[in-house]
């Protein structure tokens, strides 16, 4: 059931317990969930009881006046409120993610047993994605207050329907792929992703691509959900102090859709077909784990896009956590007892999580050296007073512009390798490189230009005076400390040109120029380029004749065999070395 929700949510605190050491194999922890009698007219003796804290007893289907006991982590009965669910079985999950690993909670069981309101609530009492992206977000901002790290926060949000793939941010995109990478993590290629930096953004997006889920009434369920969703949320954190480590986590939430019988959800025609693909996902979903606890060499993953997209919850390299819904209502005892069947055999998964982790950029390692002549720098900066400032203020700011650009492409590009979940080590050296191929222009000096005397720092190129922007939040990126000016022992000041513009129309050419040779090069052409022997050159070609020309550089990650970390450093060789 999807909601019209207007959640107010409260800044959730962020504990302690979120920096406990992970163990090395985390099993699939499972709870389960028993929704309250829908309406108070019905009397009828439950067919299930929640025991204790970790205990569900349930008639036995077979004779009724037998029960049959359950237990798992965590049990919930109608009384246990939206936020104890979310505080003992979801919240703990969420440090995993912040550290550089993967973390999934799905919900799980019969249509109209409170999946959705597990996963979404009311306005009045949210559930496990509100609460969780709230508290996600206040880490972040809290995080941000110290200054050591910086926290991004993006979104994307898709459904199975009929066994497509649908990005809900962008209803255009009706049936998108889902690609593996060569470290195993699930890809699925021109997934819109939005960052958010507040709750209400969040709630804004959020809501809006929610409506656009399929959803129908059945005899069951007035507002049935008729696909399976996951909103998925990618955090980076980035130290902002040596060694500037930086963590690729990611948070998948699921909202299953429910197991259907349709002798009772009275479902027929597109309805029927709906319930088709959502029982036969689901049943690939119970082979997966099947295979999974015999130990079986070969999972089925791909017998369905469900279980292909949750391939790193179950046996992969996620946190798992299942909630499973279930019914108090007898008429719901026999998909109640398959559920908890089910529930009890996922908890027999064990996934082996590992972290993201990036290595320092070697620009901020040299950045880091050099800490010493910035404290300095400042201090000179400050020392020249508003009216020399004002003299290079416009060199600044187009300074700024470029490194915000530069920025800019490295994330563009860090984005698309961690989507790889493959470790950008490496790709602030072409930033490097790019600063190091700015022009240099020699002015005449200035004799206040500056304040400062020429030849006072020693040997004959050493700079003297250094001027750095200062102030600003993108200041802690490396290039922000690159100096503007310098004046040499013979009077000349050298102004670093801040803004090549020709060099950024350049790369820009460069990716087009690169993009033309692959959409209508031959092998030869191909092979010219950086990366491309003549194995890759005739899969490009195949590719570009079956589907079209590339129009993005993600493209190539569509092609046999080239994983992301293949076209990032096809990228990175053919355009980036010339920024
Ligand atoms: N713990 C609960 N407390 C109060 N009401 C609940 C609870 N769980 C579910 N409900 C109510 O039960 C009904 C069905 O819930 P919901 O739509 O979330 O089920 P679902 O499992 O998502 O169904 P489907 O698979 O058909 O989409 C809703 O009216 C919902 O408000």
């Amino acid at each position: 059931m999807l909601y019209n929700l207007t959640i107010l949510i409260p800044l959730y605190c962020w504990n302690q317990d979120m920096d406990k050491p992970d163990s090395e194999r985390s099993k699939v922890k499972v709870a389960v969930r028993q929704r309250p009698f829908l309406h108070s007219s019905e009397r009828e003796e439950p067919c299930l009881r929640i025991l204790d804290k970790q205990s569900v007893s349930i008639m036995n289907y077979r004779d009724r006046r037998e029960s049959v006991v359950y237990s798992f982590d965590w049990c919930y009965g109608p009384d246990n409120s939206q936020q104890e669910l979310y505080e003992e079985a979801v919240k703990p999950e969420l440090s995993h993610v912040l550290r550089g690993q993967n973390a999934s909670v799905f919900a799980y069981g019969p249509t109209g047993t409170g999946k959705t309101y597990t996963m979404v609530g009311t306005s009045g009492n949210p559930g496990v994605i509100p609460r969780a992206v709230g508290d996600l977000l206040h880490a972040s901002q809290a995080t941000a207050q110290t200054k050591l790290w910086a926290v991004c926060i993006s979104i994307s949000y898709l459904e199975i329907y009929q066994e497509k793939v649908r990005d809900l941010l962008d209803t255009n995109k009706q049936d998108l792929p889902i690609r593996q990478d060569r470290n195993g993590a699930i890809l699925v290629p021109g997934l819109t992703e939005r960052v958010v930096d507040s709750y209400a953004q969040f709630e804004r997006i959020f809501m809006a691509a929610s409506r656009h889920r399929m959803t129908a009434s059945t005899q069951l369920n007035h507002t049935s959900s008729r696909s399976h969703s996951l909103l998925m949320l990618r955090v980076v954190k980035t130290e902002q102090v040596t060694p500037f480590r930086r963590f690729f986590g990611k948070l998948h939430l699921v909202d299953l859709a429910g197991s259907e019988d349709n002798r009772r959800t009275g479902n027929s025609g597109v309805r029927l077909k709906e319930s088709g693909s959502i029982n036969s996902s689901l049943f690939a979903l119970s082979k997966v784990v099947d295979a999974l606890n015999q130990g079986f060499t070969f999972v089925p993953y791909r017998e369905s896009k469900l279980t292909r997209l949750l391939q790193d919850s179950l046996g992969g390299s996620a946190h798992t956590v299942m909630v499973t819904n279930l019914a108090p209502e007898q008429h719901f005892l026999f998909d109640s007892t398959s559920a908890l069947n089910f529930a009890s055999k996922s908890k027999l998964v064990v996934n082996r999580p590992l972290t993201l982790q990036s290595q320092q950029p070697v620009m901020k390692r040299r950045l880091s050296n050099n800490d010493g002549e910035l404290g300095r720098n400042a201090t000179l900066a400050t020392a020249l007073g508003a009216e020399n400032t004002s003299l290079i203020g416009p060199l600044l700011k187009q300074q700024k512009t470029f490194q915000m650009e530069v920025w800019e492409r490295l994330e563009s590009i860090e984005r698309l390798v961690s989507h790889g979940n493959v470790q950008p080590v490496g790709l602030a050296r072409n930033a490097l490189k790019e600063r190091n191929q700015q022009q240099c222009q020699p002015l005449k000096c200035g004799s206040n230009l500056m304040g400062v005397q020429p030849g006072t720092a020693g040997g004959d190129s050493m700079p003297v005076g250094v001027i750095a922007p200062f102030g600003q939040p993108r200041d802690v990126h490396p290039n922000a400390f690159l100096p503007t000016a310098v004046c040499d022992s013979e009077g000349s000041v050298k102004v670093y040109e801040a803004v090549d513009s020709n060099a950024l129309h350049f790369n820009e050419k460069q990716k087009q120029l690169v993009l033309d040779i692959l959409n209508h090069g031959n092998v030869r052409q191909l092979k010219a380029l950086q990366k491309v022997g003549e194995k890759r050159a005739k899969l490009i070609i195949s590719w570009r004749e079956e589907h079209g020309p590339f129009t993005e550089m993600e493209d190539l990650t569509k092609v046999e065999g080239l994983t992301s970390k293949v076209v990032n450093s096809f990228w990175t060789a053919n355009v980036m070395c010339n920024m």
